[in-house]
């Protein structure tokens, strides 16, 4: 039987449904992530897999125990370990076993030497820590994490999703998280669900749906940020698909170029649409014309309606 499995389920925020027909299974050992734009309908469908709202249609299952790590990291005012083992005697963790496994999730989240701080005086993103960190603690069957790196400014962030996933695949039960970013769901997820107004548009492992998203608006979703319109078909490209090449086949103008620490992107118009691409030596302006060639993409039907522009 699986960990958790949900079956045509809708879930209501007061009588507006925001979330529709979604099925979802996630098995011991796996972690799978839920992506999508801001009210898609995320925050809503894991408060549904955590009790907190009702199924209003379908059917839920899960075997075993959930937790819940929510997005506001709520810490009594205790010490660190205090509040993890607090949380490991609500559990029903025997008391001679709580320091240890509060110790243990604290260290393995990189919280340790924050063990005997005095909750309130933690920065937001030590509190994050130890949030994510009282979660593992409790060893749960199914984990819950609700974008547990919100608000971390971006090395903060890197650096906990890193030790977050590291933490994740040491564990033996399932996970389901609400990430922020792509970035964060390739860190994590085995398995990756994009929900787009409440409905699941693509399910799959990550690598597999960036080079094959099932539609155009769920590719550009992930990434694709270039587009030709080529008769009744657009191509979508992503950044290493496109290279600037003297030898190339396509004509392009370059309309600006945006410095990165990784290179410069560069932004270009083609008779029959926009690409964009990574660029790594200085000197190329707005209005230059270059060479392109395509190493990659993905092709849908519908480029009549397709702008080229974005
Ligand atoms: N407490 C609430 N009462 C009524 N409607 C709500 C409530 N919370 C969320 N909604 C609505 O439900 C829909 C789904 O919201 P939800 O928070 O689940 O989306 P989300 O994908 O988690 O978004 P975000 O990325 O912005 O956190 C949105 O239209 C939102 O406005």
């Amino acid at each position: 039987m699986s960990l958790l499995t949900l079956q045509d389920v809708a879930v209501r925020r007061g009588r507006r449904e925001v979330v529709h027909d979604l099925s979802l299974v996630v098995e011991r050992g796996e972690t799978v992530a839920v992506l999508g734009p801001n009210g898609a309908g995320k925050s809503t469908l894991l408060e549904a897999v955590g009790g907190v709202l009702p199924v209003a249609g379908g059917t839920r299952t899960i075997d075993g125990r959930v937790a819940s790590v929510l997005q506001t990291p709520g810490l009594a005012r205790r010490s660190v370990r205090a509040n993890v083992q607090l949380a490991l005697a609500w559990w029903g963790v025997p008391r001679g076993q709580r320091r240890a496994r509060a110790m243990e999730a604290l260290e393995q989240l990189r919280a340790g030497h924050l063990s005997e701080r005095p909750a309130d005086s933690l920065s937001g993103g030590e509190r994050r820590r130890v949030h994510v960190a009282r979660g593992l603690a409790l060893r749960p069957d199914l984990l819950l994490l609700d974008e547990p790196f919100a608000g971390l400014d971006p090395e903060a962030r890197a650096a906990l999703c890193e030790d977050t996933s590291s933490a994740l695949r040491e564990g033996a039960g399932g996970v389901l998280v609400v990430v922020h970013d792509r970035a964060e769901a390739w860190a994590l997820a085995d398995r990756l669900v994009v929900l787009m107004d409440g409905r699941t548009v693509a399910a799959g492992p990550p690598a597999e749906l960036l080079a094959a998203p099932p539609s155009a608006e769920v590719a550009r979703f992930l990434g694709y940020d270039g587009e030709l319109r080529r008769g009744d078909q657009v191509l979508l490209t992503r950044l290493p698909h496109v290279v600037l090449d003297p030898a190339g086949d396509l004509d392009a103008t370059v309309v600006r170029t945006l410095p990165q620490q990784d290179g410069i992107r560069v932004e270009l118009r083609l008779a029959d649409g926009v690409l964009r691409a990574w660029h790594h030596e200085p000197g190329l302006r707005a209005g230059d014309d270059v060479r392109v060639r395509l190493i990659g993409g993905v092709t849908f039907p519908g480029g009549e309606e397709a702008s080229g522009e974005r």
